[in-house]
């Protein structure tokens, strides 16, 4: 479970990134986030894992303190929650394998991990986890030779070795057509669904956020101005959200598709 308390964060010039959020999340929750540019996403995400430090409040998850956390426990902290972001964040010159092996590096020593000495039963998790995202026939292939597509999917299969509880996403899909898109989508509401993972999503496609989420949260000015199910988000909602820009965010389509364009 996670727990905002009174957070907030004010950037070093000025600039305010959340204001005030309340919010608690739940095991197993798939929740889309969703807001015009600017709203908070990715600061509100980032938070999570402290990869922000906020600047007000608390952030707990399963009752420890990420804001207080001291070196090692922020370590353990964030063994539980992988990430998954626009750009992959892929060693581009080393193979799918030692990419997903990765995800197993919160588990070593330093030592350990500097001389890339994984045990097999990794070695087998990350054979498992290529196959759940049916890429197992790239295990040894570099990873710049794959399509973006795939290249989110090996950023994926190593959230799984990580056996993260909570996956954050940060525009997984912002970069993609929209048939991979929906695949991957499907990958991670499998993950969902099928491991329990929870999923914390960063989506500028309210279609999308509408069709997988069990709940969505929409930011505005570092505020929560929609918390709710896909089913509650009106169109006025909308148009609260999105400042009656509903027409310009068509206009504006990353890939041109109409499909998660329509609101
Ligand atoms: N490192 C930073 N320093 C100063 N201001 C920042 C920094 N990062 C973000 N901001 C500001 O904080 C606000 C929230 O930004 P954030 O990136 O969280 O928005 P977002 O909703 O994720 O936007 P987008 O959809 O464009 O990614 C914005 O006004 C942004 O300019």
């Amino acid at each position: 479970m996670i727990i905002f308390e009174n957070v907030s964060k004010i950037y070093k010039n000025g600039v305010v990134g959340l204001r005030d959020i309340n919010l608690r999340i739940e095991d197993g929750e798939f929740v889309s986030v969703i807001g015009l540019s600017g709203a908070g996403k990715s600061t509100f995400l980032r938070s999570i894992n402290r990869l922000t430090d906020i600047t007000k409040g608390d952030i707990r998850i399963n009752e420890v303190s990420v804001t207080r956390a001291g070196k090692k426990q922020l370590r353990n902290i964030r063994c539980q929650i992988g990430m998954i972001s626009q750009s992959f964040n892929l060693v581009k010159r080393s193979t799918v394998q030692k990419n997903v092996l990765s995800g197993r590096l919160g588990y070593y020593s330093t030592l350990k991990s500097i001389l890339g000495l994984f045990s097999r039963e990794d070695y087998e998790r990350t054979k498992e986890a290529l196959k759940q995202v049916g890429l197992l026939e790239k295990l040894h292939s570099r990873s710049d030779e794959l399509s973006g597509g795939q290249q989110q999917r090996v950023s994926i299969a190593r959230t799984l070795v990580q056996q993260a509880e909570i996956i954050l996403a940060d525009e997984p899909v912002a970069s993609l057509d929209p048939v991979t898109t929906l695949k991957i989508m499907k990958d991670l509401k499998d993950i969902n669904e099928n491991r329990k993972k929870t999923i914390i999503i960063n989506l500028h496609s309210v279609e999308l956020a509408k069709e997988f989420s069990t709940r969505i949260l929409a930011f505005k000015e570092g505020r929560i101005v929609f918390d709710g199910t896909p089913e509650k988000l009106s169109k006025e909602e909308l148009e609260k959200i999105y400042e009656k820009n509903v027409g310009k965010e068509k206009e504006g389509s990353r890939h041109g598709d109409k499909r998660y364009d329509t609101l």
